[in-house]
């Protein structure tokens, strides 16, 4: 373990810096050197930092008496700062007197399930779990997720973790870190928390499946982990539930990501898996981002089963058991995908936010105020159900639990999966005809467009503002042209950024839920029309000479 730095040689550091480094209901940062203009902000120390409020806020929240020590498990992704970090967050949680349990590799969603498994053998329940991960983002970063039994923290949590850590950070010694390291060197403890996890995935899978030893018998599998945690899932899920993996690829870790990007929604990601299917004549393809917490299929055509069509396909598995449910989801969905939802599934669709934390928190209130809603998803590849996760325990009553899981651990695993091995128990056709018949009807627009318009921070004209105020502005000014312009129609319903119908299509300019970007999504009918809402998007953008909007001028350019 490296020696931990001295007071001395951590500078003091503000608390809106530290502040800075929250990303929703997660903790994000530079973690490693080397790339232009982004220093590293996400330093051991203040790592430790980090993980000393965390063990403050826990020891807060669980208030244990004196003879009960909490424990903490730790796993990260195969990110290259992942084992410094590791060792910096041992060393806040054990320095503040707790239990540390390190898995090693792992996914977000088996951070969370150590909170809910029962087994002393893994030092399982843990009482508060941090997943090392800075998901699909670039080498260079890293961050925190946290949980408790009672899900993912929130906004507001990560908020007072984050004033407690420049508090701590500020008043270390070299003693109290010195004090941390040793506490850390004898009390770690490091199990294989995968091992469990995956065999509960099996035996999930299994039991839905009318408990059947191998229900997946037969069907070829391929798997893309794209180098991030997700490695495992052929070997240790589909491969003893007896499905055939070769051709499965990117499953070794490798935190520099040479392939391509962990990331369902990235194109050049997905083209590697549809070929990787195509290739080996494979029943369907499994794509992971870098934490395991988001995935896409793609069919045995090459069909990709993302975005929309994922949202269509999750709706009618769901919509079968739930008739009627609401199905909660983010913003930047189509409105074939509301058609498809609403006409042929006879189900609500509520697009909400960008977030899968938003996504989840408004299902939860939905159900809350009477209106029954089962599924949340993102077209990222997020997704929660109700169904996994009402445990019959006090944590349901506590906080209306509806803890999240991703369309990893419950949709993909076990709905997806269950599925095809259903249709095959019925003397179905094989392959994944099953799951493209799910989606048929859904309507998919010709022409799909996604680009990101930088805010520059440090241009004059932000006039010392922060980039969302300067993004609102934006989005307020195009909010009154489109009001005003006669081929376009505000929207009657819209919860975040401008979104407008017009000429067979729609936009949506919004405010990235991190970055300082305003993402503009389009579809359309032909390139004509794409263009014409771009133009409309961009006379009110051109304004604001801030805003880089090179990639649209592009767009309308040469489309
Ligand atoms: O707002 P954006 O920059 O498009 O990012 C939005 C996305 O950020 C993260 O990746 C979250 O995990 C997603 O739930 C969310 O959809």
């Amino acid at each position: 373990m490296a020696a931990a730095p001295s007071t001395t040689a951590s500078p003091s550091i503000e608390k809106v810096d530290f502040l800075k480094l929250q990303n929703g209901s997660d903790i994000r940062g530079v973690a490693v050197a080397g790339v232009e203009g982004e220093p590293v902000n996400l330093t051991e120390p203040v790592t430790e930092a980090i993980a000393a409020a965390f063990a403050a806020w826990l020891l807060d929240k669980k208030k244990p008496d004196s003879s009960k020590r909490l424990r903490v498990s730790i796993g990260h992704d195969s990110r290259v700062s992942a084992q410094k970090l590791q060792d910096a967050v041992s060393r806040g949680i054990a320095g503040a007197g707790l239990d540390v349990v390190q898995y090693g590799l792992a996914s977000t969603p088996a951070m969370f399930n150590s909170t809910i498994t029962e087994d002393d053998k893994f030092s399982c329940p843990v009482d508060g779990s941090i997943m090392i991960t800075a998901s699909h983002l670039p080498y260079n970063r890293n961050g925190f997720k946290f949980f408790t039994n009672a899900g993912g923290l929130g906004k507001a949590d990560i908020k007072d973790i984050l004033e407690l850590a420049a508090n701590i950070y500020n008043n270390f010694t070299v003693e109290s870190m010195k004090d941390a390291e040793r506490k850390a060197a004898s009390s770690v403890k490091r199990v294989d928390y995968m091992d469990i996890y995956t065999s509960d995935l099996v035996a999930a899978v299994r039991k839905a499946a009318g408990n059947i030893e191998k229900p997946l018998d037969g069907f070829h599998i391929v798997v893309d982990a794209g180098n991030g945690a997700g490695g495992f899932f052929a070997a240790k899920v589909l491969e003893p539930l007896g499905a055939i993996t070769t051709g499965s690829q990117f499953l070794e870790p490798d935190g520099l990501f040479p392939n391509h990007i962990p990331n369902p929604e990235d194109k050049a990601a997905m083209k590697a898996i549809t070929q990787a299917v195509l290739d080996n004549k494979a029943d369907l393809g499994i794509i992971f981002d870098t934490d395991v917490d988001r995935s896409a299929a793609v069919d045995s055509t090459g069909r990709e089963l993302n975005r929309n069509r994922l949202i269509a396909l999750m709706s009618a598995i769901v919509l079968e058991d739930h008739p009627g449910t609401t199905i909660v989801t983010d913003s930047v969905t189509s409105d074939g995908l509301t058609a498809f939802i609403e006409g042929k599934l006879g189900g609500k669709h509520h697009r909400f936010k960008r977030g899968y934390r938003n996504v989840i928190d408004e299902a939860i209130r939905l159900n809350s105020i009477g209106e029954e809603s089962h599924l949340a998803i993102e077209t990222s590849g997020h997704g929660a159900l109700k169904e996994n996760h009402w445990l019959d325990d006090g944590a349901y009553l506590m906080v209306g639990f509806y803890c999240f899981c991703s369309c990893e651990v419950y949709l993909t695993n076990v709905k997806l999966l269950n599925k095809l091995a259903s249709a095959r128990a019925l003397g179905g056709s094989g392959g994944s005809k099953v799951l493209t018949e799910l989606v048929e009807g859904l309507e998919e627009p010709a022409v799909v467009v996604e680009l990101r318009l930088k805010i520059d921070q440090s241009h004059p004209d932000l006039k010392g503002g922060s980039f969302r105020e300067y993004g609102e502005a934006v989005l307020k000014h195009l909010d009154n042209i489109t009001e005003s312009n006669p081929k376009l129609q505000k929207a009657p319903v819209n919860y975040e950024g401008v979104r407008a119908s017009g000429y067979g299509g729609w936009f949506l300019l919004r405010l990235s839920l991190h970055d300082p970007v305003l993402p503009l999504n389009i579809e359309a009918p032909s390139d004509e029309d794409a263009v014409k809402l771009g133009l409309a998007v961009l006379a009110a953008a051109n304004e604001f000479p801030a805003l880089d909007t090179s990639a649209l001028d592009k767009y309308v350019r040469v489309s």
